[in-house]
């Protein structure tokens, strides 16, 4: 390591270009050591600058929380560093509870809180139906907060207040909107991102932190429309669902599957509850995709990220 080194924030990631703000306040424009991308926005990491403005990161220091998704070969880290992670949804365009239940089970496994935000409220019908959805989420033990990213966004703030928190969910449910509302300042900066950058494209893929006038920082990430985990053992996901978890072993059968088996106690408890089978229509489809296929033992439990393979092109999908 350098003696020239320098410790900062990761407050932007572009694609494979980072912005480091170091504790002099200054901001950096930062590339990866080798071709490892394996920053996080939000991560605290050490560069060594090569211009005024610009450096190259050479470690990054160990994270209290990495919230990530992972489909196969393509690994996406949305943050490092957070204590909540806020999963904006809403009636319209139409919303896909497997990607709620995805997102819930990537914060059980990586130990971060969540809370889930019904928005645009103002819309009436459409809202209520989902309203249901997301209440059977709460009855969970995740909390639900309602809000207008219009006109009551400010509802969110004493949650916010102090905290490290990411936003995440599908396109067009209203993050941008809620940030914009949150910290006027956002606008004016991803416009300016996209101007240094000269590129439209990254802007879509960003995922850059904001500092809140009440403390902490506010993440937004880019839209998901999909949401692997394969880095999740297939044995263990029965744990992250907190419903089904104190089930395990009531089964008939120790190695039950959940599918056909007669007896079984998960089936027994999602019967003639329609949002209870959704959960483990999504718990079943996880076991499905995460079933080790020809691999080592070691590699069927892997459970920390690698860097992402060269042809990840940080695109949001
Ligand atoms: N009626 C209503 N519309 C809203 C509200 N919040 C956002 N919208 C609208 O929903 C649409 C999508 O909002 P965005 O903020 O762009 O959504 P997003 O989640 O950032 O979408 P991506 O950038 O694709 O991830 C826009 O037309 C917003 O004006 C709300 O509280 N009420
Ligand atoms: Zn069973």
């Amino acid at each position: 390591m350098s003696t020239s080194s320098l410790a900062g924030w990761v407050r932007g990631v572009f694609g494979h270009h980072y912005e480091v703000v170091d504790d002099q306040a200054q901001t950096w424009s930062c590339v990866r050591r080798g071709k490892q991308h394996d920053v996080a926005c939000s991560d605290r990491v050490r560069f060594t600058p090569t211009s005024v403005t610009q450096g190259v990161i050479e470690e990054i220091e160990s994270r209290t929380t990495l919230f990530w998704r992972a489909d196969g070969k393509r690994e996406k880290f949305l943050a490092a560093n957070v204590d909540q992670v806020l999963i904006v949804s809403a009636g319209e365009p139409t919303p896909f509870p497997d990607l709620i239940s995805r997102c819930l089970v990537a914060a059980e496994a990586n130990r971060v809180d969540v809370c889930l935000l019904l928005n645009k409220t103002d819309l009436g019908p459409a809202t209520a139906t989902w309203r249901a959805t997301l209440s059977h989420f709460e009855s969970l033990g995740y909390p639900l907060l309602e809000i207008s990213a219009r006109t009551t966004a400010d509802r969110l703030r004493p949650t916010l207040a102090g905290r490290h928190s990411l936003l995440v969910g599908q396109s067009g449910m209203g993050k941008s909107t809620l940030l914009n509302a949150l910290i006027p300042e956002a606008q004016a900066a991803t416009q300016r991102i996209s101007l240094a950058l000269d590129s439209g494209r990254h802007t879509t893929t960003a995922t850059r932190a904001y500092p809140l006038t009440e403390g902490g920082w506010l993440i937004d990430s880019p839209g998901v429309q999909s949401f692997g985990l394969t880095y999740l053992d297939p044995a263990d996901l029965v744990a992250f669902f907190p419903e089904f978890s104190p089930l395990q072993g009531h089964c008939r059968f120790p190695d039950c599957h959940h599918r056909q088996e007669p007896d079984c106690a998960l089936r027994d408890y999602v019967a003639g509850h329609p949002l209870r089978a959704l959960r483990l229509t999504t718990l079943l489809t996880l076991q499905q995709e995460n079933a080790p296929r020809r691999s080592t033992p070691t590699q069927q439990r892997r459970r920390q990220p690698r860097t992402h393979s060269p042809e990840d092109d940080g695109s949001p999908d």
